[in-house]
C-alpha cells in the first residue's frame, strides 16, 4: 500500500504514529503533507516516509489518500489535488468532520472511490474506535480502509447518516472519558491519595471496567450488580451520583455535542 496523509495536525499525526508503530500495515511509502513541515523534520530519516508540502506530488506517488484537514480547509485541498486523482488508482479516505461523501464527490468526481472515516486520537496507540462509510466505488475498496484502521483499533461500517453521531460518541468521546477520569482522580486526591497514585488508580480501574465488558459482552448493569453489596458503599455512591444527574448530564452533553456538529 502506498499511503498519503494530507494535513498532519492533531489527528493526522496520530494516524501517522499509529501506521508507523503497527507492523500489520505493510506500506511501500507514507507521504506526510502539511503546510509547515518544520515539526516533521525529525521524521525525514524514517525509511519509506516522505515529508512534503506538495499535496499533488503526495497524491501522484500514493494510492490511499487520507485527508485530515479542518472542514473549512477541505474544498481548497480537494481542488488542489483533483487533477491528479485517478479512479483506478486512488481511494480518498476523509476523516474531516461533517463533510459528506457527496460534497467531496462534487469536487473530485463521482468515479473516485471515497471512504468517510471517523477515528479518534487513540489511533496513535492502536486503540481507536473508527466508524467507516463509503460511496458505491468506495465500498469496493473498503477492505483497504479496514486493513489500516483494524490494525489501529476496531472498525464499524455504518450508514453515512450516523456519522455525526459516531463523531460525538467516538471522536469527542475521548475528551468526555478524559473528564470522567480526571474527576475520579480529583476524588481520589480528596480521599487521600497523591496525584500520581490517584491517576494510576483511576486509569487502571477504567481500563478494568472496559475490559470486563469487552471480554464478557455483558451489559454494564450486570457487572454493577456484582459490585453493589446490599446496603453497601457502592450503591450509596452510585445513587447519590444519579440524584445529582450523572447519566442525565452525560446524555445531555452528548446531545448538545450532536446538535453543534450539525451546524459545523
Ligand atoms: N482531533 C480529533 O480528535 C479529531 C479530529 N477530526 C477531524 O479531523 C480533521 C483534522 O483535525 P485536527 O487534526 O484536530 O486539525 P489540525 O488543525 O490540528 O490539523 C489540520 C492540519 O492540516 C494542515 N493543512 C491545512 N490545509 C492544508 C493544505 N492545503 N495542505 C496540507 N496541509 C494542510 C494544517 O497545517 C494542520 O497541520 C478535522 O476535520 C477534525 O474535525 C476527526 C476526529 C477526531
Ligand atoms: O471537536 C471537534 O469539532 C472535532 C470533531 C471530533 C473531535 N474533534
Amino acid at each position: 500500500m502506498k499511503i498519503a496523509i494530507l494535513g498532519v495536525g492533531n489527528l493526522g499525526y496520530s494516524i501517522a504514529l499509529g501506521i508507523l508503530s503497527q507492523d500489520q500495515i505493510e506500506y511501500e511509502s507514507l507521504y506526510l503533507s502539511k503546510r509547515n513541515i518544520e515539526s516533521l523534520k525529525s521524521w525525514d530519516n524514517i525509511p519509506k516516509v516522505r515529508i512534503t508540502t506538495d499535496n499533488a506530488k503526495a497524491v501522484r506517488n500514493s494510492e490511499k489518500i487520507i485527508i485530515a484537514v479542518q472542514p473549512s480547509q477541505l474544498n481548497s485541498i480537494l481542488n488542489e489535488i483533483k487533477e491528479d486523482l485517478n479512479p483506478k488508482k486512488h481511494t480518498i479516505i476523509s476523516v474531516v468532520t461533517g463533510r459528506k461523501i457527496e460534497q467531496i464527490a462534487e469536487i473530485v468526481g463521482k468515479d473516485i472511490p471515497i471512504i468517510r472515516s471517523m477515528p479518534n486520537t487513540a489511533i496513535s496507540v492502536g486503540q481507536s474506535m473508527t466508524c467507516l462509510s463509503a460511496n458505491g466505488s468506495g465500498k469496493k475498496n473498503i477492505e483497504c480502509a479496514k486493513t489500516i484502521f483494524n490494525a489501529l483499533g476496531k472498525t464499524l461500517f455504518i450508514e453515512e447518516e450516523l456519522m455525526q453521531a459516531a463523531t460525538v460518541i467516538c471522536a469527542s468521546g475521548i475528551a468526555f472519558w478524559m473528564r470522567l477520569i480526571r474527576a475520579t482522580t480529583q476524588g481520589a486526591v480528596q480521599l487521600g491519595f497523591d496525584a500520581d497514585e490517584a491517576q494510576e488508580l483511576s486509569v487502571q480501574t477504567c481500563l478494568g471496567a472496559a475490559s470486563l465488558l469487552v471480554k464478557s459482552g455483558n451489559h454494564p448493569e450486570k457487572e454493577i450488580d456484582k459490585v453493589t453489596t446490599p446496603s453497601g458503599c457502592t450503591i450509596e455512591g452510585l445513587n447519590e451520583m444519579e440524584h445529582q444527574g450523572l447519566s442525565s448530564s452525560l446524555i445531555k452533553g452528548l446531545v448538545a455535542s450532536f446538535e453543534k456538529i450539525n451546524q459545523i
